[in-house]
């Protein structure tokens, strides 16, 4: 690690005229792509909005993963299978928060990676294993969702051991693809600002270069296509339900089959199209410029800044705030175990828990939350 004298910016380092390249210490200079030698250092100024921004939503998501960790583990009602993997994915992006937030602030603090070779290669590892992890738990949760809406009673329940055995293989493949990196299949190195670490997109020779693209496969296209596969599915068959429901209201002369269920059945529905939409937009939206970034420096196709690449590699840690928003605050039991918990801190409208209408329908209010 760099000797912790004051803060001393790049440029202000040796004089003038010196590249981004140039301003990390000695010991990790063999790990930067000769592409950063055309950059001059970032000015001080982005460092300080950055390191705001990222403690911002560090302070938010680990604080909103926590509560959501722990309402879910302590209130009997909500220990359910599904829900593991809510847990999950407020546990993978704690984690995420936590390896991440304090060395940007620190070597923002500082101008430049100051930790050293290992902690680089450590931080692309846990950057890399949590975005992982956090991707597939939001897959296995629409998969949960599509089984209890789609399949309905002609499922197979989800059970405690098979929650846990997929959540496993979830963790180790995530593992085996998060170290790769360290056993030769591409790299971790400084990236952006110099500020965090990532693979090594600007890698030229095709061995490097095949990492990112299997891995996003992996972590990107495979979980985006069963998300819209699940979510097709879900929309489609309340879509069927309520046109089957209306039917059968029109039959019988009704103006529906009960009273407020036709409103009920609305909500639900609003409710579904939300978080689903919701789910697959913050998805896309977090992650999708850091991909682009990616795929920009394997393929040389756009003149990637310190800046961009920065803020791409920020914007895909912001999906670890929005998630337990998303997850967490939608679900009808969440809120009301939050209320009784931690009043100050709920919010919005309270919903029914038990409705009047059929079991499959709770199932659709519950899996939607
Ligand atoms: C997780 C995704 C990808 C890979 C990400 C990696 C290798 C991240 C490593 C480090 C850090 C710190 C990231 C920070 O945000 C792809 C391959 C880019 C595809 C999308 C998902």
């Amino acid at each position: 690690m760099a000797s912790l004298q004051a803060p001393m910016y790049a440029h202000m380092r040796s004089g003038q005229n010196i590249s981004l390249a140039e301003s990390v210490p000695p010991e990790i200079m063999h790990m930067i792509d000769p592409y950063w030698y055309q950059w001059p250092p970032m000015e001080p100024m982005w460092f300080g909005i950055i390191g705001f921004v990222i403690t911002v939503l560090g302070i938010m998501s680990l604080s909103g993963n926590f509560i959501v960790m722990y309402i879910f583990t302590s209130s009997k009602a909500l220990r359910t299978p599904s829900n593991m993997f809510v847990v999950n994915l407020a546990f993978s992006d704690f984690c995420m928060m936590f390896t991440m937030f304090p060395p940007v602030v620190l070597n923002g603090f500082y101008g430049t990676w100051i930790m050293g070779p290992f902690m680089c290669e450590l931080y692309g590892l846990f950057g890399s294993l949590f975005g992982c992890v956090s991707i597939w738990s939001m897959t296995l949760i629409a998969y949960d969702r599509y089984c209890v809406i789609v399949k309905g009673m002609a499922r197979k329940p989800l059970t405690v051991t098979s929650a846990v055995v997929r959540l496993l293989i979830v963790w180790l493949i995530c593992g085996i693809w998060a170290l790769l990196p360290l056993f030769g299949w591409n790299r971790y190195v400084p990236e952006g600002n110099m500020t965090a670490c990532g693979t090594d997109y600007f890698a030229k020779d095709w061995w490097n270069r095949s990492y990112i693209i299997v891995y996003s496969m992996w972590v990107y296209f495979t979980p985006l296509l069963t998300i819209i596969f699940s979510y097709y599915h879900i929309m489609k068959a309340v879509a069927a339900h309520e046109k089957a429901m209306r039917e059968q209201a029109k039959k019988m002369n009704v103006a529906s089959l009960r009273n407020s269920e036709a409103d009920k059945s609305k909500a639900i529905e609003i409710k579904l199209a939300k978080v689903a939409l919701t789910t697959i937009a913050l998805w896309f939206f977090a992650w999708t410029p850091y991909t682009i970034i990616n795929y920009s420096g394997i393929f040389e196709s756009m003149h990637l800044s310190p800046l961009s690449t920065i803020c791409g590699s920020v914007f895909a840690k912001a999906n670890a705030v929005c998630n337990p928003i998303v997850y967490g605050l939608s679900h009808p039991r969440y809120k009301l175990v939050l209320k009784e918990k931690m009043p100050c801190l709920a919010c919005g409208k309270e919903e029914p828990v038990t409705d009047s209408r059929t079991m499959a329908t709770t199932e659709i209010s519950e899996s939607a939350a």
